[in-house]
Formats: C-alpha cells, sequence, structure tokens
C-alpha cells in the first residue's frame, strides 16, 4: 500500500504491529506524546523522540541556526509538558551536509544552551553522520514526572471543559510572513512577535505542571500538527466528542491583523498550522477555578474552548452561525 493512502498515522499503526508487546516497565507507550517508564518506585522517566528535516520542517529563509536550536529542543520539551512531565536530558544527533560552515553548527547549539538554560536541561550525548541529503536534526528528551500522573490523551469525559493554553495559529502566520513579500504591510513589531512565534515556540512546562498537580486535567496534548489534528486525537484516545467555540479561539492581536491585510484566515491558521507548541487539554469543571488561578498567578494565559461530549468527531460552532466538523486535517507527513 502506498504511503500516501495510509499517512503518517496509518504507517505507525502498521509498524506497532509489528513489534513484541511492552512489559510492565511500559507504563504509556506508542500513542501519546512522549512514552512513560518506570524503572523504579520513585518517579517515572518521559522519554520523547522527533527530528527536523531540512525543507520539511525549515529552510535558511524560515529560520536561523541559532533560533532552529532553540525550536528543535522546544519540540520535544513541549512534548514532555503535554505529558506533565518536567524535560531533564537531550540526546542530539544531527546529518550534516559536508558543504555547511562549523560556524553555523555553533550557532545552532549556541540555541540549544540557551533553551537548555531557560529550562535547567542538559544535552547529555547525541551523534553525528555525513550525508549527501538534507541537513537533518534528531532529538531525543527524558524527563520525569510524579508516579501515577501523567497527562495522557485518552481520559476525556463527557461534561468536562475543553482549554488550550497561550494563543493559537502565530507559528503558522510567522511562517506565511517569512515566505511572503508582503512583509511590509505589518507594523515591525507585529512582524516579530509572528516571527517569533514560529521560529522560538516557548513548551508550556509550568502549565503541564499546574495541570497535573490540579488532579482534574482528564487529556493532554501539545499542539504540533494543528489544533484540529489534536483535538481529534484527544477525542479518539477517549472515545468522546468534542465541541468548540469559534469565537473562543485565542488568537494573537498580530495574527488576526496580517490575516486581514493579507486576506488569509487566522481560524485556518489555528486549527491546521500546527507548531504552536501550547497545550490542549480537557479538565474536570471542579478543576478550573483551582488551574485559572495558578496560571493567573504565572501570567500564563488559559481559555476555555469548548466542552467534551458524548459521541465522537470534533465539531465547531461558528461564529457567523452553524456548525463545521473539524476533521484531522492537520500536519500529516505523506499527506502534506
Ligand atoms: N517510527 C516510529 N516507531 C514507533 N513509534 C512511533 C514512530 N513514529 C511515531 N511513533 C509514536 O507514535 C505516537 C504518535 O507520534 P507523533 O509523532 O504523532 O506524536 P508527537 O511527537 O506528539 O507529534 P509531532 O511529531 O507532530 O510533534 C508517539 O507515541 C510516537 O512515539
Ligand atoms: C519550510 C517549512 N515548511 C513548512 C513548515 C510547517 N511544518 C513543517 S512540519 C510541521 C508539523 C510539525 O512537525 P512534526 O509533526 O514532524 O513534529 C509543520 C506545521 C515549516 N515549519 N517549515
Ligand atoms: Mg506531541
Ligand atoms: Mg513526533
Ligand atoms: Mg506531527
Amino acid at each position: 500500500m502506498n504511503l500516501r493512502e495510509v499517512g503518517e498515522f496509518g504507517l505507525i499503526e502498521r509498524l506497532r504491529d509489528k513489534l513484541n508487546p511492552a512489559d510492565d516497565t511500559v507504563i504509556v507507550g506508542i500513542g501519546d506524546d512522549a512514552a512513560v517508564l518506570s524503572y523504579d518506585a520513585k518517579s517515572y522517566v518521559v522519554m520523547t523522540t522527533d527530528m527536523l528535516v531540512e525543507g520539511v520542517h525549515f529552510r535558511e529563509d524560515t529560520i536561523d541556526f541559532r533560533s532552529l536550536g532553540w525550536k528543535s529542543l522546544a519540540a520535544s520539551f513541549s512534548d514532555i509538558a503535554a505529558m506533565g512531565g518536567i524535560p531533564r536530558h537531550a540526546a542530539v544527533s544531527l546529518a550534516i551536509p559536508p558543504s555547511y560552515e562549523i560556524e553555523s553548527l555553533e550557532q545552532l547549539y549556541e540555541g540549544i544552551a540557551e533553551i537548555c538554560s531557560e529550562f535547567q536541561a542538559h544535552v547529555v550525548g547525541g551523534d553525528i553522520v555525513k550525508t549527501d541529503g538534507p541537513f537533518v536534526i534528531s532529538v531525543t528528551v527524558n524527563g520525569e514526572a510524579a508516579q501515577g500522573k501523567a497527562l495522557l490523551r485518552s481520559g476525556a469525559q463527557p461534561g468536562d471543559l475543553v482549554f488550550v493554553t497561550g494563543t493559537v495559529g502565530g507559528s503558522a502566520a510567522g511562517l506565511v510572513l517569512l515566505e511572503s513579500s508582503q512583509k511590509s504591510l505589518l507594523p515591525p513589531d507585529e512582524q516579530l512577535t509572528l516571527i517569533t512565534f514560529h521560529q522560538r515556540p516557548v513548551p508550556q512546562v509550568q502549565v503541564g505542571q499546574i495541570l497535573r498537580t490540579s488532579g482534574g486535567c482528564t487529556s493532554c496534548n501539545d499542539i504540533s500538527d494543528g489544533l484540529a489534528s489534536e483535538l481529534n486525537e484527544i477525542a479518539a484516545a477517549s472515545g468522546v466528542g468534542i465541541r468548540i467555540d469559534e469565537n473562543r479561539l485565542p488568537l494573537a492581536p498580530a495574527v488576526t491583523n496580517f490575516a486581514r491585510i493579507t486576506g488569509q484566515n487566522a481560524i485556518d491558521w489555528a486549527l491546521y498550522g500546527g507548531e504552536d507548541y501550547q497545550l490542549v487539554g480537557t479538565l474536570h469543571p471542579l478543576a478550573y477555578s483551582a488551574v485559572v488561578t495558578a496560571c493567573q498567578m504565572n501570567g500564563i494565559r488559559f481559555t476555555l474552548i469548548g466542552r467534551v461530549i458524548e459521541g465522537s468527531g470534533v465539531v465547531m460552532e461558528r461564529s457567523a452561525g452553524g456548525e463545521t466538523v473539524l476533521t484531522a486535517r492537520g500536519y500529516n507527513h505523506f499527506t502534506e
């Protein structure tokens, strides 16, 4: 069968069927943002790996090396955050075209060091190979989580509230701006805001901790492929339906402004753009006030965008009236 037909997620299912069953050290295996592993009685190890490929995840004209270093680790820290874990240790492997300058790779590592100091994480190893293909960065991150309380995609219950942190659609807007010949239509400060959303996403480790300790977060996912895709993953893993409200989607003013100027759709960026690395999930209503207070105290934007219902799939109530079924049409390698 053709890869374009099964897509990235169909391929994962097919490959997973070939593997041996996991043993009891695997608390959460394939299927969530990160694996949760138990080696002793104290705490869980949370482990995730992701690749970034030149031409697919970045190009010379969409990111500088220092930001690329930041973003490469941010994506993995975000997966750890989505499990309620704290990122601790990383391994970084590079497949490098021989034409690359050593200074560029040093800049990459300055960005890696920057995010590691921000989150008190450490690079503890990696690997380097030469390639005649594109530049590839592979990042594996291990984190820590308290035993028994990892945030999964699979616990949403009808009646729960659907939340998202920060704002959404900013990374896609930033990418459109970086690729656009109409940059100057937007004020310089808003240009910088959009470019920062794309190049320097901030993994939501702190809110992951707030959610985990609240005891009422029933599901969580980070936004790599787009809100529509992540919500569908939660709905499918939890066996529930989700209703969200278009009016409630948190968009940064620079994003709506840029959409207006270029005649593009900011809601589509939020739903299908991806790479915002915010957290989306569900909360038992009784946990809401404690979570929102903790977020306010820490300057974290936390928005309710809908509700969990019985059934399946994701529906969005439109601001113009009516509703739209949101398919998992986010970023999917092979179908893109
Ligand atoms: N080649 C593979 N072999 C085994 N498991 C895989 C493979 N590729 C992905 N997975 C697993 O499938 C699940 C879904 O992966 P996916 O990459 O969609 O999640 P993610 O890392 O949260 O998202 P993204 O890659 O968009 O940031 C994860 O548990 C992941 O570890
Ligand atoms: C040059 C360029 N073109 C397109 C994109 C957009 N993009 C690439 S991969 C991806 C999903 C996340 O990746 P993954 O699912 O592998 O974690 C997105 C939204 C980009 N960043 N740069
Ligand atoms: Mg993820
Ligand atoms: Mg992944
Ligand atoms: Mg993805």
